[in-house]
């Protein structure tokens, strides 16, 4: 990689600049090139794409969630001193998480899952698109082997990303009904870790770039690093809103996807509850405190049922937004105690009160 990335307005960058300019035409590439502008995400946001066209965009950018790690470990293994690669590796624990289940690249799995998708099919990366490929691996050897201050450079588009994930976040769970707060989890975290990276990320620019020459090659880092990300629209549009070309060996509509079954139900009739349900109460029923017999009981219209302590802890999480699985996993967390165990356990409870109709999915 030794060819000059071309460099944003070359005549005004021939003078030093000072941090706060500096910063200003960073900003300025972003306003003019950021992935919010693009038509795709238009779509994606706006409720305009079919629900084949939201899992390609799932499936895509899983690739990007997986080599992200990938990246700043190479760009970790280049930092010289201790203090930087403490804040750096930060962000490796961030994606791959402290423990299996955890991290950014888990929560990516629940969101492709949420849209369809198997985990063993998404893991594989088998479907994604070559032009997802290159491009993210363009971004991997850029940090590799530029200079450090371009590598740190290249990661400056999150200062962006907050305004996007707010606005991708809202327009989805709005626009549309396949999309849940649970399945776009992702995000929540990126919130507060987007703007702490950038803060450091800009800060440790402005420092570093200290001749013309040097911001010069930070600005051309981070518009290298917009490319990376418009591309990859780019070919998720190409290929899925129009021409419509997929490549050969892409992701077809109907591949990879979990078999969506119909309701169980219950020799009763009432619908049994699997892991991917989201339980909640039913209109009318209600989780109380009885003062006089100090404890938890569910209010149904003319029934009423004492709840123990883990009846209790479970019906909290119960809030029409969170899965089975999720709310298993939160209490294995609160408990210190195994996901899986608790989720079949809670299961057998959550039926028992379906059946009595007192919840439903
Ligand atoms: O949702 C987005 O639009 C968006 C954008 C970006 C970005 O601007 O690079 C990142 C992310 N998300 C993200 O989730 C993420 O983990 C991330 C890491 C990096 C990076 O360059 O190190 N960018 C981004």
């Amino acid at each position: 990689m030794n060819a000059a990335f071309p460099n944003p307005g070359a005549d005004e960058t021939q003078r030093l600049l000072s941090p706060e300019e500096l910063e200003a035409a960073l900003r300025d590439i972003g306003a003019r090139r950021y992935h919010n502008l693009h038509p795709f995400h238009r779509l994606l946001h706006d409720g305009k794409l079919s629900k084949d066209q939201v899992r390609a965009w799932a499936l895509n950018r899983y690739y990007y969630q997986a080599m992200i790690p990938v990246k700043d470990a190479a760009l970790l293994a280049r930092l010289p001193d201790a203090s930087l690669r403490r804040i750096w590796r930060q962000r490796i624990v961030d994606h791959d998480g402290d423990h299996e289940g955890d991290g950014g690249i888990e929560r990516w799995l629940k969101l492709a899952e949420g849209v369809g998708f198997a985990r063993d099919y998404v893991l594989s990366t088998k479907g994604i698109l070559s032009a997802t490929r290159f491009s993210v691996d363009a971004y991997v050897h850029f940090v590799s082997e530029r200079s450090l201050l371009e590598a740190i450079a290249s990661s400056l588009t999150e200062m962006f990303s907050p305004t996007i994930i707010s606005e991708r976040v809202a327009g989805m769970l709005k626009n549309y009904d396949f999309i849940t707060k649970e399945t776009l989890a992702y995000f929540d975290k990126r919130l507060t870790q987007a703007p702490r990276d950038a803060d450091f990320a800009l800060d440790y620019v402005k420092r570093h770039a200290t001749t013309p020459e040097l911001q010069r090659a930070a600005m051309g880092a981070l518009t290298f690093k917009c490319t990376v990300l418009w591309t990859q629209l780019d070919a998720l549009y190409f290929a899925y809103v129009a021409p419509g070309m997929i490549p050969p060996d892409a992701w077809q509509p109907g591949e990879g996807l979990v078999q969506e079954t119909a309701p169980v139900r219950a020799p009763g009739g009432a619908v049994k509850l699997v892991a991917g349900d989201v339980p909640r109460l039913p209109r009318g029923v209600r989780m109380r405190f009885d003062q006089a017999r100090d404890k938890h009981v569910l209010l149904a219209p003319e029934r009423t049922f004492d709840l123990d302590d883990n009846a209790v802890a479970v019906l909290s999480l119960v809030d029409g937004q969170r899965s089975v699985t999720r709310i298993a996993e939160q209490l294995a967390e609160t408990y210190a105690a195994d996901a899986k165990v608790i989720e079949t356990d809670i299961l057998v409870m959550l039926n028992d009160l379906a059946e009595k109709r007192v919840l439903e999915r």
